[in-house]
């Protein structure tokens, strides 16, 4: 399905505060009766220069939020800004440039190259487009995450956490508008998690990067500024400055609901919703 185009007001995300923006997006998978609405008329702002946290329970629409903002998946209705750049209704080659240029990920699994050495797989994606790094930059964001001397180890002859940081490395190092990482901590042990979370506050406070995190760890979300909930394929709260104790408390009211109320079925044809199949 294609993004009506006239459905919403056109006009930009604005240049200064907001680096992501979408308003009634809306992604269904499947059609008819099987149909499930993952986000249902979302409306949210990412501000920029901020760690902003994704939470909600499994099914309710973290991944799909995410891939949507960063042009991975398509959107059934509404639009998506990237900074001033509508994305909804770019062409695949449009988008692939406008990832590559303006997007950092992470993701849990790091996807390093094993052939190649630290150095070289924080610059694949440059290399790759044909660009050079801002050699300045780069050194900051290797300084930063302490990669200084294991450029020339190979993925394997790094910890989980250095992997992850080289990962953390490759998402910066083009200096891109907006860094999305799903799970990052997902597959490290806790010290490590930490390393990684501690590293990706740096990168906003330090570097002025512009980072969303989806997590299920209340631990993780604390290293954010803004904690996101979503329930049902809509954002139903938002926590300012979240502590790990605060958002465990406001995780544990969605399974207070689920428990009284059942899962709330989102499927058209009133099977089971994916949440509970899973
Ligand atoms: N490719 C797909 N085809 C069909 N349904 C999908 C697809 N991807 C996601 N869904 C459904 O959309 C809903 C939202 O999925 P999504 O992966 O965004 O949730 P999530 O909050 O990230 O979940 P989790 O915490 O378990 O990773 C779920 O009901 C899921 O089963």
């Amino acid at each position: 399905m294609s993004t009506p185009a006239a459905q919403y007001a056109p006009g930009p995300a604005s240049a200064d505060g907001v680096a992501a923006r979408a308003r009634g997006l809306t992604k269904a998978y499947g059609s008819g009766e099987t149909t499930v609405l993952a986000l249902d008329s979302v409306d949210v702002d990412i501000a920029r220069g901020r760690f902003t946290a994704v939470m909600g329970p499994s099914g309710s629409g973290k991944s799909t939020l995410m891939h949507c903002l960063a042009g991975l998946d398509n959107v059934s209705a509404g639009q998506v800004w990237l900074g001033g750049t509508e994305i909804t209704g770019l062409k695949e080659r449009e988008l692939t440039r406008l990832r590559r240029d303006r997007i950092g990920f992470m993701f849990q699994s790091f996807n390093l190259i094993p052939t190649l050495n630290a150095a070289e797989n924080i610059t694949l994606p440059m290399d790759i487009a044909g660009t050079k790094p801002d050699e300045k930059w780069l050194d900051q964001v290797i300084d930063t995450l302490g990669l200084r001397n294991r450029l020339k180890h190979r993925p394997s002859q790094l910890s989980g956490g250095q992997q992850q940081r080289v990962a953390c490395a490759r998402a910066l190092a083009s200096r891109p508008e907006l860094i999305f990482a799903d799970e990052p901590t997902g597959n490290l042990d806790s010290r490590a998690g930490l390393e990684v979370l501690g590293f990706l506050r740096e990168a906003v406070d330090q570097l002025g990067q512009t980072v969303v995190m989806v997590t299920h760890d209340p631990g993780a979300a604390a290293h954010s500024d803004l904690v996101l909930f979503l329930g049902d394929g809509r954002i139903v709260d938002e926590m300012e400055r979240p502590t790990a104790e605060a958002v465990l408390e406001r995780m544990k009211r969605f399974d207070g609901i689920r428990g009284q109320d059942g899962l709330r079925d989102r499927s058209a044809g009133g099977g089971p919703t994916a949440s509970e199949e899973r």
